[in-house]
C-alpha cells in the first residue's frame, strides 16, 4: 500500500506549492468550445476521484482550456477543504479571450466558484499589443494587482525565455518577481529556450514542467517515432530498468527525475490509476540516486531536443 508523503517546493515569496501537479486540465482535456454539449463528465469524474485522494490535490487549469465548468463542478461536489486544493490558472495571451487578466480571473473565480486561485500565470509572453491594447509588462502589472488583492496567492509566467524574464525583471514598473515559469520540460527537452533552466534556478523562479512524460508518449506512438525510439534505446532501457529496480511505473520514474532536477512536474492522464500513482509519488522509501538522475539527464540530452508544444511560436 503506497503512503502519501507530500512534498513541496518553496517559492521565492516563501509560500509552499505541492510538488507535483497531478491533474492538468489542458492537453488530453483541452476543448475549443465551452458549452453544455462539450461538457466532459469524464473529466469531472477524474477530478472528483482525485479530490478524494489524501493530501493537497494540485490542479492545473487555464482560460484557454475551457474546462472551468468541469473543475468548478468537481470542486463544488468535493468535501476536501479549499486549502487542500491547489488551483493554478492561466491568462490566455496568444489568443485573446478576456480583456484583461483582471476580467479573466474574475470570470474564472465565478465559474470555479472559489474566492482565489493559488497561482495565476501569464500563459505565454506573446501578447499582441494591437489586439490586447497592452504588452507583457502591463499584463504582469495586472497580475501584481490580483496578487495584492489576494485573488491570486502566487503569480508567475509560462513559456517565458531568458529575454522575456529579463524584460520583466529590468522594468522599473515591476515590483514582484514571478514565482514560477511553467515550460515544456522533460529529458528530451531540457532547455525550452536557451539557458532557461539555469536562469530560473539562479533567479529562484520555480520551473514547472509540462509534458514531463514526453518520452513515454513518444514511445507509445512508436510507429511514427520508430527511428527516434531506436536512437534513444539506451535511455528507454534505463527507464525500464529503474522502474523494475524501484517497483515503480515508468511515469513515476520520470516524475521523480523531474522533481530531483528541482522542477515541479505537471502531469495528467485519462486513467485514474496514473493520477493516483502521481499523487502517491513521494513514497518515503523511493528516491533516485544522484547518479541515476545524472544518467537520465545525460542520456536524455544526447540527441536533438524534441519539442511538442508551441512549435510554431518557437520556430518564428
Ligand atoms: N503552459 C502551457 O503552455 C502548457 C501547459 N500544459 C499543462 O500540462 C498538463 C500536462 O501536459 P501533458 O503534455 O499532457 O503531460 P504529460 O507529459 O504528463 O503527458 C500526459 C500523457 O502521457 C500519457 N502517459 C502517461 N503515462 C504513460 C505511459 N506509461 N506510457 C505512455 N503514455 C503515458 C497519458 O496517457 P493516458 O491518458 O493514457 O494516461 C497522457 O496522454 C496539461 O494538461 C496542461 O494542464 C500542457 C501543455 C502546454
Amino acid at each position: 500500500m503506497s503512503k502519501i508523503n507530500q512534498k513541496f517546493f518553496t517559492l521565492n515569496n516563501g509560500n509552499k506549492i505541492p510538488a507535483v501537479g497531478i491533474i492538468g486540465t489542458g492537453s488530453t482535456w483541452f476543448k475549443t468550445v465551452e458549452n453544455d454539449s462539450t461538457f466532459s463528465n469524464e473529466l469531472v469524474e477524474q477530478l472528483s476521484q482525485a479530490l478524494k485522494l489524501p493530501g493537497i490535490v494540485h490542479i492545473d487549469a487555464a482560460e484557454i482550456y475551457k474546462t472551468y465548468p468541469e473543475v468548478g463542478k468537481a470542486i463544488k461536489e468535493s468535501t476536501k477543504p479549499r486549502n487542500e486544493i491547489w488551483i493554478t490558472d492561466k491568462y490566455s495571451t496568444a489568443l485573446k479571450i478576456s480583456d484583461t487578466p483582471v476580467d479573466g480571473l474574475n470570470t474564472a473565480l465565478e465559474k470555479l466558484n472559489v474566492e482565489y486561485v493559488d497561482l495565476l500565470l501569464l500563459h505565454s509572453p506573446w501578447i499582441d499589443q494591437a489586439a490586447y491594447g497592452f504588452g507583457v509588462v502591463k499584463a504582469w502589472k495586472y497580475l501584481e494587482q490580483l496578487y495584492k488583492e489576494g485573488k491570486a496567492k502566487n503569480i508567475g509566467v509560462s513559456n517565458f525565455g531568458v529575454e522575456d524574464l529579463k524584460l520583466l525583471l529590468s522594468s522599473p514598473e515591476v515590483e514582484i518577481k514571478p514565482q514560477v515559469n511553467q515550460i515544456e520540460y522533460n529529458p528530451f527537452l531540457q532547455e525550452q529556450t536557451p539557458g532557461i533552466y539555469q536562469y530560473c534556478q539562479e533567479q529562484h523562479i520555480l520551473v514547472e514542467a509540462y509534458h514531463p512524460l514526453g518520452p513515454l508518449v513518444l514511445k507509445n506512438k512508436a510507429k511514427e517515432n520508430d527511428e527516434f525510439v531506436e536512437r534513444n534505446k539506451e535511455f528507454y532501457c534505463l527507464i525500464t530498468e529503474l522502474a523494475k529496480k524501484y517497483q515503480k511505473t515508468e511515469s513515476q520514474i520520470l516524475l521523480e527525475w523531474t522533481y530531483e532536477m528541482n522542477v515541479l512536474p505537471v502531469t495528467t492522464s485519462s486513467k485514474f490509476q496514473r493520477i493516483k500513482d502521481a499523487q502517491y509519488l513521494f513514497d518515503p522509501e523511493f528516491a533516485l540516486s544522484k547518479e541515476e538522475v545524472a544518467k537520465i539527464r545525460d542520456l536524455g540530452s544526447q540527441n536533438e531536443p524534441h519539442r511538442t508544444y508551441w512549435k510554431k511560436e518557437y520556430t518564428k
